[in-house]
């Protein structure tokens, strides 16, 4: 599923129109149809929808909706807050299709005051979609601030109304919906928090937007959904032994740190590599292992309070190695600066670095920029922020851009974590992972992805894959804990390691 600027969607729909001739009634007669067989099928008890309508096309979608629903039998109402005069094109005409067919129809750029609702009716936002600019004007303001006081369930038509479309701040004042209708495909804000919150359940319906219109657009930008993640998730072939599942080191922990090697161990073990060797301070090692019983050692030199000492000479296992993890609990010593540098400069595999291996990047630019070998990223925004120079809330504003921005940059695999991960490549593809739960806001959940990366970008089929598989089936791992009856409050790092297992089996499942 692509995700789209509303540039991008105007784009798509003047491609769909005026190149291939879709006449723009007919594009609307389809959104507004797939919208309400979507509506209907999603209350199955309701027989009233109360419709608000704007002046253009997202209005135009209201009328289509109102015309279909009727047909499928419920008793319709169209507020349209404007005159009748102010609208034109596809809009115009479904207006005056709906009135021909003698449905009820007021309009005037008064704030409707709609009788107090009842059993079985539904409010339809059909007000403004991905045309909107700034705060919302009267009458919009005051029947959003309306909508959002009724107790009867507000379904949204493409976009809530109020909401942006692109990495804009959220206005004042916006429809709060239940659910939203997507025509088509999801804008920036479907995934930006917290404009997603105003999207209530997000449905996403095709509209019969033509392939060839798809293809036209310059359109880099994706969800990763169960779909990807079941086609891309590669086959463990009866002959596989464990050195083609990949080999990999981690590099991570203090004796005061042993949780984090040891959940980062843990999930890259289930995850499915074939051999993972887990360096941490010496004095950690005992307790990590006793947690980890199918990794091998590489015990690392350690100061008197047992954090890693000067690494300089350490005669790491690189060159065995199909890929190397580092960061977790390593702290924000020199010797961490030292292992940065080293591993940015000597590792001939996919590097991923997450936590305190992210801290000294910003010095360690010119290694970045001459690094031959994948180097992939796992900050949070508060860590995404100190390789910028950006506020964590100037970052979470524009998600998207600011990761393109970086990755392009510094060519690496970006993973920028939150509600919706974002995946980017160093070529600026961007995925947005569909997977995910409130549980993941924990400590050691970082821990667990970088293991699940290291893991699954060496099983391909490729890195870019790897990636998102692994983000996905992390969020997927959560997911099924909290659907299975574990609390948020309660769920842990270790919980996710064991629901990991069901979350691969579920997407091995959707292969058959
Ligand atoms: N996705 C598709 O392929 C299709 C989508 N359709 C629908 O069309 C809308 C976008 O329609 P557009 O006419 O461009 O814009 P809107 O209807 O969202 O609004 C335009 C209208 O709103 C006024 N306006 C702008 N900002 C404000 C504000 N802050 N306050 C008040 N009024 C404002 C502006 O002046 C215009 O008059 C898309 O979302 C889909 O629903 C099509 O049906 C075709 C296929
Ligand atoms: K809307």
């Amino acid at each position: 599923m692509q995700v789209v600027t509303s540039k991008e969607m105007q784009q798509l729909d003047q491609y769909t129109i005026e190149t291939l001739g879709m006449k723009e009634e007919l594009l609307m007669e389809n959104a507004g149809r797939a919208a309400a067989g979507d509506i209907y099928d999603m209350y199955p008890e309701a027989h009233t929808a109360v419709i608000f309508a704007g002046k253009g096309n997202n209005g135009g979608d209201g009328f289509v909706i109102g015309r279909t629903l009727s047909s499928l039998g419920w008793n319709v109402y169209v507020y349209l807050l404007a005159e009748e005069d102010a609208l034109s094109g596809g809009a115009l005409y479904h207006k005056d299709l709906y009135r021909a067919c003698g449905l009820p129809l007021t309009a005037g750029t008064g704030v409707p005051e709609p009788e107090s609702p009842e059993e079985g009716i539904i409010y339809i936002d059909a007000m403004l979609g991905t045309g909107i600019h700034g705060e919302l004007k009267e009458p919009f303001y005051s029947a959003a601030k309306w909508l959002n006081s009724v107790t009867a369930p507000v379904v949204a038509v493409d976009i809530p109304t109020g909401v942006p479309a692109n990495e804009e701040e959220l206005p004042g004042m916006a429809v709060n919906a239940d659910a939203t209708v997507i025509l088509e495909a999801p804008t920036l804000s479907t995934y930006l928090y917290p404009a997603s919150h105003y999207y209530g359940e997000i449905r996403i319906v095709p509209i019969g937007v033509p392939r060839a219109s798809w293809n036209a657009l310059d359109q880099k930008r994706q969800t990763w959904d169960l779909t990807d993640a079941a086609k891309s998730l590669p086959e463990r072939t009866q002959e596989s032994h464990k050195g083609d599942n990949g080999k990999g080191l981690l590099i991570a922990g203090a004796y005061n740190m042993p949780g984090a090697p040891a959940i980062a161990s843990n999930a890259c073990l289930h995850a499915g590599i074939g051999l993972l060797t887990t360096s941490v301070p010496a004095s950690a090692l005992s307790a990590v292992a006793s947690h980890v019983l199918e990794a091998t050692y590489f015990p690392l030199p350690e100061t008197e309070d047992g954090q890693v000492a000067d690494l300089q000479e350490t005669p790491f296992p690189w060159d065995g190695m199909d890929g190397v993890a580092a960061g977790s609990g390593l702290g924000r010593t020199e010797s961490t600066r030292v292992l940065t540098k080293r591993l940015l400069t000597e590792t001939q595999t996919p590097l991923v670095l997450d936590a305190d291996g992210l801290y000294f990047l910003p010095e360690l630019e010119a290694e970045m920029a001459n690094r031959e070998h994948p180097l992939i990223l796992t900050p949070h925004p508060g860590e995404m922020g100190r390789l910028t120079g950006l506020s964590p809330k100037e970052i979470n504003a524009e998600r998207f851009t600011v990761s393109r921005e970086y990755a392009r940059k510094f060519s690496c695999y970006l993973v920028l974590k939150g509600p919706n991960t974002i995946i980017t490549t160093p070529e600026g593809r961007q995925y947005v992972s569909t997977s995910g739960s409130s549980a993941l806001a924990k400590g050691g959940s970082g821990d667990a992805l970088t293991g699940i990366v290291l893991a699954m970008m060496l099983q391909g089929p490729t890195l870019e894959e790897g990636v998102c598989n692994a983000v996905y089936a992390h969020g997927l791992a959560a997911e099924i804990a909290i659907r299975e009856g574990i609390s948020d409050y309660s769920f842990t790092a270790s919980n996710l390691i064991d629901y990991l297992p069901k979350a691969l089996a579920f997407i091995q499942a959707q292969k058959k």
